[in-house]
């Protein structure tokens, strides 16, 4: 096992049967926490993939070693992990030897969004959730009928403030348009494919739209939040309703177009569709723009008649005003010790390093202010060297 603080609950023992019948010893670099009757060893190479690290669950009760599907993209396998358990059925593991921007992990075992999913999928389930510091906003869901101009919107957002928004690059079944690009635009995909991968619980929400599938995988929007971004999804009423229903925090705008004359217009002036794609997606309009206004899902609602009237207000709702620092705001790298050790005191972690050497660091974690967790992020970490003596 892995060093532990004291308080840690260990009950390996000598090698454990992982439920298959196969003993497996614990690994070195393995780290354990106990939660109730269960043991959650966290370490190791994730279903044979040296680019994930495992987590194996051992039951108390019925002495049984289980591997649960593990959603979200979690931490890379390094050198070593401390482990504490937080309430709200989260684990934070801080990787040893790690900079700060990949240093603060959130294994959710029993989290809103686990309990969600394990009633969906019908099998046991945990998530990762990485911490990110800083205030990082809230994600923002974007819906309105198709043509009203929501990708026009989003990128002049992306195009005026590139280091702070990022877009969540959603999969669908439907075919490129001649300028789309794969993985830029959309990730174009196979319906079985995209089928298989809602089954494993990779999608944060999918809907049925104008005939495609469409989907917004919890991936995209971590990929986003990673960067430091705060991330942007345009879906569909659907969608919005599903991820309402979830357990991601986001700000909700629906836009309207001015007339279902003008939106005819556009949608013919951007010739992107066909006469039949055209009616079909003006009969859905009706439908999805009394959803929007009338679901309750919407926090705000903004028409886009005026272009640059829409995008100034739109700016409003997000409180960007022409002050706004473009660049986001800078924090200081801090590097966690390889040797330390870790103790909680109520929402401060204080990571103290040990080992050989003179000089040694005192990092206070406060998680006072953390908000998000899976999917996506889990933001407001505030990390900060108070020693180094
Ligand atoms: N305020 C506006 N006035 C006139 N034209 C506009 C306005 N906003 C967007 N457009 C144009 O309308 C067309 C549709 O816009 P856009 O592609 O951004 O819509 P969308 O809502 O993203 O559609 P979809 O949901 O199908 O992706 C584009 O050709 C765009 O240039
Ligand atoms: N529920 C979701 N809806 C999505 C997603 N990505 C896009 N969309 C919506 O689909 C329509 C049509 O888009 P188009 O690119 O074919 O014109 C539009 O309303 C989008 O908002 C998604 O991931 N989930």
């Amino acid at each position: 096992m892995g060093e532990a603080p004291a308080f840690f609950v260990d009950h390996l023992g000598n090698g454990h049967t992982n439920g298959f019948g196969v003993k497996s010893e614990p690994k070195k670099r393995d780290t354990s926490v106990q939660i109730g009757d269960r043991s959650y060893v966290i370490g190791g190479i994730h279903e044979g993939n040296p680019l994930f690290l495992g987590v194996q669950i051992h039951d108390k009760i019925t002495n049984k070693w289980s591997s649960p599907t593990v959603l979200g993209t979690g931490p890379k396998p390094c050198k070593g992990y401390s482990a504490i358990v937080l309430k709200n059925g989260r684990v934070l593991v801080i990787k040893k030897d790690s900079a700060s921007d990949d240093s603060i992990w959130f294994l959710e075992v029993d989290s809103l969004f686990v309990r969600e999913q394990r009633k969906l999928l019908g099998k046991e389930v945990v998530a990762w959730s990485k911490g990110v510091r800083g205030n990082a906003e809230k994600p923002i869901v974007i819906s309105g009928p198709s043509g009203v101009g929501k990708g026009t919107l989003i990128a002049m957002l992306m195009k005026e403030f590139p280091s702070m928004f990022g877009f969540s690059v959603s999969h669908t079944t439907r075919a490129p348009r001649c300028m789309e690009k794969n993985s830029v635009h959309y990730h174009f995909t196979d319906k079985t494919v995209m089928e298989k991968e809602i089954k494993d619980g990779k999608f944060l929400e999918f809907a049925s739209v104008h005939g495609n599938l469409y989907g917004t995988s919890i991936e995209s929007v971590e990929v986003v939040t990673d960067s430091g971004k705060r991330c942007i999804l345009d879906i569909d009423v659907q969608g919005a309703r599903s991820v309402k229903a979830s357990s991601l925090d986001a700000i909700f705008i629906f836009i309207c177009p001015p007339s279902m004359k003008e939106l005819e217009d556009r949608l013919r002036a951007r010739g992107t569709e066909t006469e039949e794609q055209i009616q079909k997606r003006l009969r859905n309009a009706e439908a999805e723009i009394k959803a929007g206004k009338s679901s309750g899902i919407f926090g705000h609602i903004l028409y886009n008649d005026n272009l640059e009237e829409c995008y100034k207000n739109l700016k409003n709702v997000l409180g960007i005003d022409d002050d706004a620092p473009v660049n986001g705001v800078e924090v200081e790298g801090i590097n966690l010790p390889k040797e330390h050790t870790v103790t909680k005191m109520e929402d401060e972690i204080l990571i103290e390093e040990t080992g050989e050497g003179t000089k040694k660091k005192t990092i206070v974690l406060d998680l006072s202010s953390i908000n998000g967790g899976a999917p996506g992020r889990t933001r407001g970490i505030d990390l900060d060297m108070v020693k180094s003596s």
